[in-house]
Protein backbone atom coordinates (compact mmCIF):
# COMPACT_ATOMS: atom_id res chain seq x y z
CA UNK A 1 0.00 0.00 0.00
CA UNK A 2 1.54 3.69 -0.56
CA UNK A 3 1.14 5.32 2.20
CA UNK A 4 0.95 9.39 2.49
CA UNK A 5 4.70 9.38 3.53
CA UNK A 6 5.82 7.35 0.61
CA UNK A 7 3.82 9.92 -1.77
CA UNK A 8 5.17 13.24 0.19
CA UNK A 9 8.55 11.00 0.24
CA UNK A 10 8.34 10.86 -3.63
CA UNK A 11 7.75 14.39 -4.31
CA UNK A 12 10.57 15.45 -2.19
CA UNK A 13 12.84 13.67 -4.22
CA UNK A 14 11.85 15.75 -7.16
CA UNK A 15 12.62 19.12 -5.13
CA UNK A 16 15.75 17.63 -3.97
CA UNK A 17 16.57 17.79 -7.34
CA UNK A 18 15.82 20.96 -8.34
CA UNK A 19 17.37 22.89 -5.29
CA UNK A 20 20.57 20.94 -6.16
CA UNK A 21 20.23 22.64 -9.62
CA UNK A 22 20.29 26.13 -7.86
CA UNK A 23 22.06 27.79 -5.30
CA UNK A 24 21.23 28.09 -1.72
CA UNK A 25 19.87 31.41 -0.50
CA UNK A 26 21.98 33.38 1.23
CA UNK A 27 22.34 32.91 5.22
CA UNK A 28 19.82 35.52 6.59
CA UNK A 29 19.95 35.01 10.39
CA UNK A 30 22.83 34.63 12.48
CA UNK A 31 21.31 35.75 15.71
CA UNK A 32 22.35 32.50 18.02
CA UNK A 33 19.33 31.01 19.95
CA UNK A 34 18.77 29.21 22.59
CA UNK A 35 18.99 25.89 22.89
CA UNK A 36 15.23 24.12 22.74
CA UNK A 37 17.05 21.15 24.72
CA UNK A 38 17.52 23.10 27.57
CA UNK A 39 14.39 24.69 27.74
CA UNK A 40 12.36 21.29 27.91
CA UNK A 41 14.90 19.33 30.12
CA UNK A 42 13.37 18.68 33.69
CA UNK A 43 10.67 21.45 33.09
CA UNK A 44 8.35 22.13 35.61
CA UNK A 45 5.82 23.40 33.10
CA UNK A 46 4.79 21.52 29.95
CA UNK A 47 6.67 23.48 27.30
CA UNK A 48 4.65 24.44 24.09
CA UNK A 49 6.30 23.89 20.60
CA UNK A 50 3.42 26.08 18.24
CA UNK A 51 3.43 25.30 14.86
CA UNK A 52 3.10 27.62 11.98
CA UNK A 53 0.44 24.80 10.12
CA UNK A 54 -1.35 26.25 6.65
CA UNK A 55 -3.09 22.61 5.39
CA UNK A 56 -2.33 19.40 5.89
CA UNK A 57 -2.55 16.09 3.99
CA UNK A 58 -5.60 14.94 6.90
CA UNK A 59 -7.31 18.12 7.19
CA UNK A 60 -6.86 20.11 4.24
CA UNK A 61 -6.81 23.74 4.84
CA UNK A 62 -6.54 24.74 8.25
CA UNK A 63 -5.73 28.56 7.94
CA UNK A 64 -5.63 30.30 5.10
CA UNK A 65 -4.17 33.86 4.43
CA UNK A 66 -2.00 33.55 7.76
CA UNK A 67 0.90 35.54 7.92
CA UNK A 68 3.81 33.66 9.83
CA UNK A 69 5.22 36.42 11.22
CA UNK A 70 2.12 37.32 13.34
CA UNK A 71 0.97 33.93 14.14
CA UNK A 72 4.58 33.69 15.17
CA UNK A 73 5.18 36.47 17.40
CA UNK A 74 1.33 35.64 19.16
CA UNK A 75 3.31 32.24 19.89
CA UNK A 76 5.80 34.27 21.03
CA UNK A 77 4.35 36.37 23.62
CA UNK A 78 2.38 34.03 24.89
CA UNK A 79 5.01 31.61 26.35
CA UNK A 80 6.38 29.13 23.31
CA UNK A 81 9.27 27.20 23.95
CA UNK A 82 10.05 26.72 20.25
CA UNK A 83 8.00 27.58 16.76
CA UNK A 84 7.73 24.88 14.55
CA UNK A 85 7.15 26.09 10.44
CA UNK A 86 6.55 23.71 8.13
CA UNK A 87 8.46 24.44 4.58
CA UNK A 88 6.84 21.75 2.68
CA UNK A 89 4.63 23.01 0.09
CA UNK A 90 2.78 20.66 -1.83
CA UNK A 91 1.33 18.88 0.80
CA UNK A 92 1.30 21.46 3.82
CA UNK A 93 1.64 24.66 1.74
CA UNK A 94 4.67 26.12 3.93
CA UNK A 95 7.84 27.83 2.72
CA UNK A 96 11.53 28.63 3.48
CA UNK A 97 10.38 32.22 2.91
CA UNK A 98 7.53 31.61 5.67
CA UNK A 99 10.62 30.45 8.17
CA UNK A 100 12.72 32.84 7.42
CA UNK A 101 9.91 35.90 7.89
CA UNK A 102 9.56 34.20 11.53
CA UNK A 103 13.00 33.72 12.30
CA UNK A 104 13.56 38.02 11.37
CA UNK A 105 10.65 38.02 13.90
CA UNK A 106 11.61 36.44 17.28
CA UNK A 107 14.11 35.02 18.95
CA UNK A 108 13.16 31.38 20.34
CA UNK A 109 13.99 28.39 18.89
CA UNK A 110 12.93 27.75 15.20
CA UNK A 111 12.37 24.37 14.47
CA UNK A 112 12.21 23.28 10.34
CA UNK A 113 9.24 20.79 9.93
CA UNK A 114 9.71 19.28 6.39
CA UNK A 115 10.84 15.67 5.10
CA UNK A 116 14.15 15.64 5.25
CA UNK A 117 16.17 13.02 2.81
CA UNK A 118 19.23 15.14 1.48
CA UNK A 119 21.61 17.54 3.40
CA UNK A 120 20.97 19.94 1.34
CA UNK A 121 17.77 20.53 3.09
CA UNK A 122 19.44 21.41 5.75
CA UNK A 123 21.55 23.94 4.37
CA UNK A 124 18.44 25.41 3.50
CA UNK A 125 16.85 25.30 7.22
CA UNK A 126 19.85 26.52 8.63
CA UNK A 127 20.14 29.69 6.24
CA UNK A 128 16.41 30.29 6.51
CA UNK A 129 17.02 31.08 10.33
CA UNK A 130 15.77 27.32 12.05
CA UNK A 131 17.97 26.21 14.87
CA UNK A 132 16.59 22.85 14.94
CA UNK A 133 15.59 20.22 12.06
CA UNK A 134 13.14 17.42 12.52
CA UNK A 135 14.05 14.13 11.30
CA UNK A 136 11.82 11.02 10.82
CA UNK A 137 13.07 7.65 11.37
CA UNK A 138 10.28 6.22 8.99
CA UNK A 139 11.27 8.28 6.00
CA UNK A 140 15.22 7.14 6.51
CA UNK A 141 17.22 4.15 6.70
CA UNK A 142 19.82 4.00 9.63
CA UNK A 143 22.68 4.80 7.91
CA UNK A 144 21.44 7.87 6.11
CA UNK A 145 19.46 9.18 8.89
CA UNK A 146 23.11 9.09 11.00
CA UNK A 147 24.63 11.01 8.47
CA UNK A 148 22.09 13.35 8.54
CA UNK A 149 22.03 13.84 11.69
CA UNK A 150 25.53 14.18 12.36
CA UNK A 151 26.03 16.59 9.39
CA UNK A 152 22.97 19.14 11.27
CA UNK A 153 25.09 18.68 14.24
CA UNK A 154 28.51 19.34 12.52
CA UNK A 155 26.00 22.50 11.23
CA UNK A 156 25.44 23.89 14.85
CA UNK A 157 21.83 22.24 14.61
CA UNK A 158 19.58 20.69 17.23
CA UNK A 159 17.78 17.73 16.07
CA UNK A 160 14.23 16.40 16.89
CA UNK A 161 14.34 13.07 15.88
CA UNK A 162 10.06 11.72 15.15
CA UNK A 163 9.19 8.10 15.68
CA UNK A 164 6.15 6.00 16.47
CA UNK A 165 6.98 3.02 17.68
CA UNK A 166 9.72 0.80 20.16
CA UNK A 167 11.23 0.07 17.24
CA UNK A 168 12.01 3.27 15.68
CA UNK A 169 13.04 4.79 19.28
CA UNK A 170 15.31 1.87 19.31
CA UNK A 171 17.18 3.37 15.82
CA UNK A 172 16.54 7.30 17.74
CA UNK A 173 18.55 5.56 20.48
CA UNK A 174 21.39 4.57 18.27
CA UNK A 175 21.93 8.01 17.24
CA UNK A 176 21.82 8.90 20.88
CA UNK A 177 19.12 11.81 19.99
CA UNK A 178 18.47 14.07 22.86
CA UNK A 179 15.12 15.19 21.59
CA UNK A 180 12.84 12.53 20.65
CA UNK A 181 9.14 12.98 19.55
CA UNK A 182 6.37 10.77 19.44
CA UNK A 183 3.88 11.40 16.57
CA UNK A 184 0.34 10.14 17.96
CA UNK A 185 -0.90 10.32 14.49
CA UNK A 186 -0.25 7.57 12.07
CA UNK A 187 0.69 8.52 8.90
CA UNK A 188 -0.96 5.51 7.51
CA UNK A 189 -3.95 6.08 8.47
CA UNK A 190 -4.46 9.57 9.75
CA UNK A 191 -5.97 8.19 13.07
CA UNK A 192 -4.55 10.69 15.95
CA UNK A 193 -4.29 8.31 19.26
CA UNK A 194 -2.34 9.89 22.62
CA UNK A 195 -1.51 6.98 24.31
CA UNK A 196 0.97 6.46 21.28
CA UNK A 197 3.30 8.33 23.73
CA UNK A 198 2.33 6.16 26.40
CA UNK A 199 3.62 3.42 24.64
CA UNK A 200 7.16 4.93 23.95
CA UNK A 201 7.56 6.63 27.41
CA UNK A 202 7.17 2.77 28.72
CA UNK A 203 10.48 2.30 26.93
CA UNK A 204 11.45 5.69 27.09
CA UNK A 205 14.86 6.25 29.05
CA UNK A 206 14.40 9.34 31.03
CA UNK A 207 17.37 8.64 33.16
CA UNK A 208 19.84 9.08 29.90
CA UNK A 209 18.72 12.93 30.20
CA UNK A 210 16.89 13.04 26.98
CA UNK A 211 13.63 14.60 26.69
CA UNK A 212 10.08 13.05 24.89
CA UNK A 213 7.93 15.36 22.95
CA UNK A 214 4.12 14.47 22.54
CA UNK A 215 3.24 15.57 18.71
CA UNK A 216 -0.32 15.86 17.27
CA UNK A 217 -3.74 16.01 18.12
CA UNK A 218 -3.13 17.92 21.80
CA UNK A 219 -6.45 20.32 21.65
CA UNK A 220 -6.80 21.03 25.03
CA UNK A 221 -5.88 21.22 28.60
CA UNK A 222 -6.55 17.46 29.16
CA UNK A 223 -4.83 16.10 26.14
CA UNK A 224 -1.63 18.46 27.57
CA UNK A 225 -1.92 16.57 31.25
CA UNK A 226 -2.27 13.09 29.93
CA UNK A 227 0.88 13.63 27.94
CA UNK A 228 2.40 15.02 30.85
CA UNK A 229 1.60 11.98 33.29
CA UNK A 230 3.25 10.14 30.51
CA UNK A 231 6.56 11.45 30.95
CA UNK A 232 6.38 14.09 28.25
CA UNK A 233 8.44 17.55 28.33
CA UNK A 234 6.57 19.04 25.69
CA UNK A 235 3.52 19.13 23.47
CA UNK A 236 3.62 20.06 19.63
CA UNK A 237 0.66 21.78 18.51
CA UNK A 238 -0.32 22.67 15.40
CA UNK A 239 -4.11 22.84 14.39
CA UNK A 240 -5.66 23.53 17.41
CA UNK A 241 -3.62 26.79 18.04
CA UNK A 242 -3.34 27.81 14.04
CA UNK A 243 -7.85 27.55 15.20
CA UNK A 244 -7.73 29.31 18.22
CA UNK A 245 -9.11 32.91 18.14
CA UNK A 246 -6.94 33.49 21.68
CA UNK A 247 -3.56 32.15 20.94
CA UNK A 248 -2.38 33.11 24.42
CA UNK A 249 -5.08 31.54 26.49
CA UNK A 250 -4.86 28.36 23.84
CA UNK A 251 -1.52 28.12 24.25
CA UNK A 252 -0.92 28.83 28.36
CA UNK A 253 -3.66 26.52 28.81
CA UNK A 254 -1.54 23.87 27.69
CA UNK A 255 1.27 24.60 30.14
CA UNK A 256 0.09 22.74 32.47
CA UNK A 257 2.44 21.54 35.36
CA UNK A 258 4.65 18.18 35.36
CA UNK A 259 6.35 16.26 37.35
CA UNK A 260 10.37 16.49 36.81
CA UNK A 261 12.00 12.71 35.94
CA UNK A 262 15.18 12.98 37.93
CA UNK A 263 17.31 9.80 37.10
O1 LIG B 1 -1.78 19.86 13.96
P1 LIG B 1 -1.44 18.94 15.07
O2 LIG B 1 -2.34 17.73 15.13
O3 LIG B 1 -1.37 19.66 16.39
O4 LIG B 1 0.04 18.35 14.76
C1 LIG B 1 1.19 19.17 14.79
C2 LIG B 1 2.44 18.36 14.38
O5 LIG B 1 2.68 17.39 15.36
C3 LIG B 1 2.25 17.70 13.02
O6 LIG B 1 2.13 18.75 12.11
C4 LIG B 1 3.42 16.81 12.61
C5 LIG B 1 4.08 15.93 13.40
N1 LIG B 1 5.06 15.31 12.72
C6 LIG B 1 5.08 15.78 11.47
C7 LIG B 1 5.92 15.48 10.39
C8 LIG B 1 5.74 16.17 9.22
C9 LIG B 1 4.70 17.08 9.07
C10 LIG B 1 3.85 17.39 10.13
C11 LIG B 1 4.04 16.74 11.33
Amino acid sequence: MTTILDKILAAKKGQVEQMLLGSIPDQLDIITRPSLFDALYQSEKLQVISEIKRASPSKGLIAEGIIPADQASQYANAGAACISVLTDTPFFQGTFDDLAEVASTVSIPILCKDFIIHPIQIDYAKHAGASVILLIVAALKQEKLLSLYEYAVSKGLEVLVEVHDSVELDRALQLDAKLIGVNNRDLRTFQVDLSRTAEIAASFPFEEKRVLISESGIWNATDASKVANYGASAVLVGESLMRSGDVQNALQSLQVQREVITS
